[in-house]
């Protein structure tokens, strides 16, 4: 079975927004359970998998409240609301009989474990799906740098950026109806042109690190496996 896949070892960041659905805010029952049957069907595949999951989903919600809010504490805000969308997501995927562990940047210690490197190692190698919490742990960031960073801590052969969109294009899609989307693109262009679908620490880190990207529909059906077994979608971010 293993040897349908082209890598054994990945970091998948999940969008936190895609998980409203076509709600307002929040976590959308059918849509959080369609994703992470996706991820069990690859988890399965015995693909060493870990996640890394936003929180834009829940921080819109609260987001009017924050206005004028100290930025660090927003930003602490932002990181406990990756929490519950992590326990969400641990709690899917046992209901698609798949086992998750949930490790978090920043210490709930009643609630979920704290990030210890070995200890998720340990759990890929026992073919556990590891949500890491909590992004980096540290304002001023965001999930994306969060999965770059973790990425390279598991030595991660690809980051698979599952969002909203399916692919990079040459201006936002959906500002730009112009936009083209690019079947692959060299980290240096991304970052001159300004490309915002991810931010440019996450790029940066990615290229230091050669830890290739590519960029995804989570909407879109076999998507994710598509790209686990080396097909050509989305874009691909290389070196
Ligand atoms: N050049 C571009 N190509 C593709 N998408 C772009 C581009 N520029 C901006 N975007 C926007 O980036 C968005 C995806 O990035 P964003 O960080 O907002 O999403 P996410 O990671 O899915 O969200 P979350 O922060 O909730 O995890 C797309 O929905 C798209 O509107
Ligand atoms: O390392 C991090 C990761 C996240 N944050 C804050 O959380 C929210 C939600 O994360 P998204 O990447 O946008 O999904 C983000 O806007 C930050 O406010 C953080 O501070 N540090």
């Amino acid at each position: 079975m293993t040897s349908e896949i082209a890598y054994k070892r990945v970091l998948l960041k999940l969008s936190g927004e895609a998980l409203m659905g076509e709600d307002s805010f929040g976590i959308n029952r059918q849509t959080i359970s369609r994703m992470t049957q996706d991820v069990a069907e690859i988890a399965k595949m015995g693909v060493e998998l870990a996640i890394v999951i936003g929180g834009g989903n829940i921080f819109r919600g609260v987001a009017p409240g924050a206005q004028g809010m100290d930025r660090a504490t927003a930003d602490y805000m932002g990181m406990m609301a990756t929490v519950m969308n992590a326990l969400a997501l641990q709690d899917a995927l046992k209901s698609h009989g798949v086992v998750a562990r949930v490790q978090s940047a920043i210490n709930i210690d009643q609630v979920v474990e704290p990030y210890i490197r070995p200890k998720a190692l340990r759990y890929l190698e026992e073919q556990k799906v590891v949500i890491f919490a909590g992004g980096t742990g540290n304002p001023f960031f965001t999930t994306d740098t969060a999965a770059a960073l973790r990425g390279a801590e598991i030595g991660a052969e690809i980051v698979l950026k599952a969002t909203k969109v399916d692919g990079i294009y040459s201006a936002d899609p959906n500002k730009d109806p112009k936009a083209t989307r690019y079947s692959s693109i060299s980290f240096d262009e991304a970052i001159s042109k300004r490309l915002e679908v991810m931010d440019a620490t996450a790029f940066a880190l990615c290229r230091d690190q050669k830890l290739p990207i590519n960029v995804f529909s989570i909407n879109k059906s076999g998507a994710l496996e598509r790209v686990i077994r080396g097909e050509d979608e989305g874009t691909l971010v290389h070196v």
